[in-house]
C-alpha cells in the first residue's frame, strides 16, 4: 500500500492506494475514528453497487458500523439537486445525526454528489472517499463537491475535504474500457500541467496502463494524486494555482453542459478541451510541438480530440460564460506553455475561442 499526504493543517487526510484494501475496511474507518453509534450512509450507483457493495458493506458491519446504503442511478445525470434531496431524505429517515459519515462507493459523479450531501447534510459531516474509477483519482483527492445546473456544470457545490480516501485499485478491473480511457484523460492532465517526464512515461507504459496491469497502474494514479495533492495543499480554495487543474475544462464542461451531460463523459470533454487549450497556445506563439504532442499523447490512450461536429458552437460560447471560469467578464484559460508547464491567462479573446471551437470539429 502506498500513501500520500494532502496537507492542509488541520484538514490535513491521507490517500490509501494498494490492492485489496476494502477486505480489512473497517480498521480503516477505526483508525480515522468514525463513530459506530451513528448511522452511516454508504452512498454507490447501480453500475458499482452491482459490483463492490456487499463487500464494502458488509466489511464495514463486521466491524460494528451501522450501515444504510443509497444506490443512485449510474452517470452524470445523478450530479442533481433531485437526487440530492433523495439523499437527504433517505438519511433523515435512517437517522443520520451530524457524528454520522457519508461514504462515497465510486466515481467522480458519485463521490461529487456525495460529497456535496455531506458538506450540506445538517450543515456538514464527515465523509470518506472511496473512488472506482482511474478519473475519480483526481475527483477524490482535493474537497471540490458539486451538482450540476442544466445551464453549467459543477455550480452547485462547497469545497468540504474528506476524512481519507482509500483507493482500493482491485476495483478497477470491473470498469468499462471507454471509462478507462477516459479516466486515463485526467493522469494525463497531471502530466501536462506539471511534470513532462511523467507524460512521457505514460507514453511509454500506454499499453500496460491500458491492460490496468497493476504496477503500473498504481504508479500512474500515485503521480497523478500526487500532482493533485501537491496543488492543493499550496491553494485549497482556488484563489489561484489551483486554477492550472482546469486545464481542457473551460471547452470541456461547456461540451458536457451542451450534450446535456450524456454524450461525451467528462475525461473525453476534458480531452477535447485541451487540444484546444494547446490550440490557443500556438495562437499566443507557443511552439506547436505542444499541441502536437498533446494531440498525440491523448490519441494513443484512444481519447477523442475532435469535437462532434453537430454540437453547435454558439450554444458551446454561451455555455462557457456560464462557467465558473467566466469571472469579470473574461474567460480563463490554463494554456500550455511546454509539456509539464501552464500559465493562467485572462486575456483570451472571444474571437479566439470561436475560431477554436470551429477548428476542433476539423481536427485529424
Ligand atoms: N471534484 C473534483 O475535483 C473532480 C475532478 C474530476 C472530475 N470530477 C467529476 O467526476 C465526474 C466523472 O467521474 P467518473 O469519470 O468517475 O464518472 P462516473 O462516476 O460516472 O463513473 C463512470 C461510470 O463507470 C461506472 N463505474 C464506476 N466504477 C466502476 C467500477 N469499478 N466497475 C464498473 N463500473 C464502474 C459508473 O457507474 C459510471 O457508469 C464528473 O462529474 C466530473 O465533473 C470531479
Ligand atoms: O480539483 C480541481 O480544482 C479541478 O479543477 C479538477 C477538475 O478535474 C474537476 O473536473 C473539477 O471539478 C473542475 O472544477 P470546477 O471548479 O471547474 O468545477
Ligand atoms: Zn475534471
Amino acid at each position: 500500500m502506498k500513501e500520500l499526504i494532502v496537507d492542509l493543517g488541520e484538514r490535513s487526510y491521507p490517500i490509501y492506494i494498494g490492492e485489496g484494501m476494502i477486505s480489512g475496511i473497517s480498521g480503516f474507518f477505526e483508525k480515522h475514528g468514525i463513530r459506530k453509534a451513528s448511522p452511516l450512509m454508504i452512498v454507490t450507483d447501480e453500475h458499482v453497487a452491482a459490483r463492490h457493495l456487499d463487500s464494502v458493506a458488509n466489511g464495514l458491519r463486521a466491524g460494528g458500523f451501522d450501515v444504510v446504503t443509497k444506490i443512485v442511478p449510474s452517470g452524470e445525470t445523478s450530479k442533481s439537486l433531485a437526487i440530492l434531496e433523495d439523499i437527504v431524505t433517505d438519511a433523515l429517515q435512517a437517522g443520520l445525526d451530524r457524528s454520522s459519515c457519508i461514504v462515497a462507493l465510486g466515481g467522480g459523479v458519485v463521490g461529487d454528489l456525495a460529497g456535496f450531501a455531506a458538506a450540506s447534510y445538517m450543515r456538514g459531516i464527515r465523509f470518506v472517499q472511496i473512488p472506482t474509477t482511474i478519473l475519480a483519482h483526481d475527483s477524490s483527492v482535493g474537497g471540490k463537491v458539486a451538482v450540476n445546473h442544466k445551464l453549467a456544470k459543477n455550480v452547485i457545490g462547497a469545497f468540504h475535504q474528506p476524512e481519507f480516501v482509500l483507493y482500493d485499485t482491485s476495483t478497477l478491473n470491473t470498469l468499462p474500457d471507454r471509462e478507462v480511457r477516459a479516466g486515463f484523460s485526467e493522469v494525463i492532465k497531471h502530466g501536462l500541467i506539471w511534470d513532462a517526464a511523467f507524460v512521457d512515461w505514460c507514453r511509454d507504459h500506454a499499453d500496460r496502463l491500458l491492460a490496468l496491469e497493476p504496477e503500473a497502474l498504481a504508479t500512474a494514479l500515485y503521480t497523478g494524486c500526487k500532482v493533485k495533492a501537491a496543488v492543493v495543499s499550496q491553494d485549497e480554495k482556488e484563489n489561484g494555482l489551483r486554477a492550472i487543474l482546469n486545464l481542457g475544462h473551460t471547452i470541456g464542461h461547456a461540451l458536457e453542459a451542451v450534450a446535456g451531460y450524456n454524450e461525451l463523459l467528462h475525461g473525453e470533454a476534458i480531452s477535447i478541451g485541451m487540444v484546444g487549450a494547446a490550440r490557443l497556445a500556438m495562437k499566443l506563439g507557443h511552439p506547436e510541438s505542444i499541441y502536437r504532442e498533446t494531440k498525440e499523447i491523448l490519441s494513443r490512450f484512444g481519447l477523442p480530440v475532435r469535437l462532434p461536429e453537430h454540437m453547435d458552437t454558439e450554444q458551446i460560447m454561451s455555455a462557457m460564460m456560464h462557467d465558473k471560469k467566466f469571472k469579470e467578464g473574461k474567460m480563463v484559460f490554463i494554456i500550455p506553455t511546454a509539456i509539464g508547464k501552464v500559465e493562467i491567462n485572462h486575456q483570451i479573446s472571444v474571437e479566439w475561442v470561436r475560431e477554436t471551437v470551429e477548428q476542433l470539429k476539423r481536427e485529424e
